[in-house]
């Protein structure tokens, strides 16, 4: 049954009050920004956070992007385990896709929409302290041998400060997963890994992690198979039946080092569709999943 307009706005009001003054991490993958459309309508519902009194922070991935402008350089994208192997030249294109190109629209678009955006990285203020990934074990024809992923970065380090300084002037960051090192070398890190990390830097109401998908299915091709509340003890074990994958390990991943470290729920929805991120924080049906510890209830506040 539809609810009339008033009775969805009035739905609204016990969320927004628990809601009121908190900050929300929201990441916003690459293929969650597949149309201009999309982007614009995912940004007016951060630009109505902001005004309903919430803190939003936005974290963006954009991989495909890069790996579009890579192949256009002639350049052949390569990944373990979900990471980008990413030599000095890898490392160049990311930082001019996502500092460069997807951080600049992104602020634009929140300025558009009537709020005050900021585009941060792992250099500003030394935000995001890293190092780079050790080399990887791989075992080729029964060898173990070694294999450089390049400048891929691990955090060490969130530095909140500067967020706190921006947050509180009114403003929205808008973070690329760009980190640094104590030499000041960037490094690359997966946006879902920063993003967890950054939420739990900021004590973090709550983390969003936006997709192309509705969040996590026990069979990728069917649907119906949709899983709505995963707790932190089953992430290992679905992880290690394979029932995750892909990018969905990084997600998941994320959202376990924020849960873990104090924040309340994670949750994995979908982006592309139309404001799926309000009906996700202001009705009382859930549409993605949501992480939680064990002895969280039920609900989505
Ligand atoms: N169990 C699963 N449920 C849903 N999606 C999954 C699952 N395992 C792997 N995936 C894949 O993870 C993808 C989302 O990760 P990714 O492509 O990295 O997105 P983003 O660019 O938004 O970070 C989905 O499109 C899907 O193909
Ligand atoms: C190390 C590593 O893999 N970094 C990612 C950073 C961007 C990202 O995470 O983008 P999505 O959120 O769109 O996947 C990359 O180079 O693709």
């Amino acid at each position: 049954m539809e609810l009339k307009r008033e009775n969805v706005l009035i739905e609204a009001l016990p969320y927004m009050q628990e809601f009121y003054n908190s900050i929300m991490v929201i990441k916003v993958g690459g293929n969650a920004m597949v149309s201009s459309q999309i982007m614009e309508d995912i940004i007016k519902d951060v630009v109505l956070l902001r005004y309903v009194g919430i803190k939003p922070v936005i974290v963006h991935g954009g991989g495909p992007e890069i790996t579009e402008k890579m192949e256009r350089m002639g350049k052949k994208a390569e990944f373990f385990q979900g990471l980008r192997i990413t030599d000095d030249e890898t490392m160049e294109i990311a930082r001019m896709v996502l500092v460069g190109n997807i951080n600049t629209k992104i602020v634009s678009l929140i300025g558009v929409c009537g709020g005050k955006g900021i585009g941060l990285n792992g250099h500003d203020g030394r935000m995001i302290l890293g190092h780079k990934q050790a080399a990887k074990k791989v075992v080729v024809d029964g060898v173990e041998t070694e294999v450089d992923i390049g400048w891929v970065g691990e955090c060490e380090v969130i530095n909140p400060d500067v967020l706190h300084i921006v947050l509180e002037n009114g403003y929205i960051p808008v973070i690329s997963p760009i980190a640094v090192d104590a030499k000041g070398n960037a490094l690359n890190i997966n946006a879902d890994i920063v993003a967890g990390d950054i939420a739990a830097a900021l004590h973090a109401k709550k983390l969003i992690l936006m997709t192309d998908v509705s969040g996590l299915l026990r069979n990728i091709n069917d649907p119906e198979s949709h899983i709505s509340r995963v707790t932190l003890d089953e992430i290992d074990h679905l992880i290690a039946e394979g029932i995750i994958q892909g990018g969905m390990i990084p997600k998941l991943k994320g959202a376990a080092v924020a849960v873990q470290n104090g924040v309340d729920r994670a949750h994995i929805i979908n982006g592309s569709v139309s404001h799926s991120m309000l009906l996700e924080l202001f009705t009382d049906q859930g549409i993605g999943t949501m992480v939680c510890n064990l002895e969280k209830p039920k609900d989505r506040l």
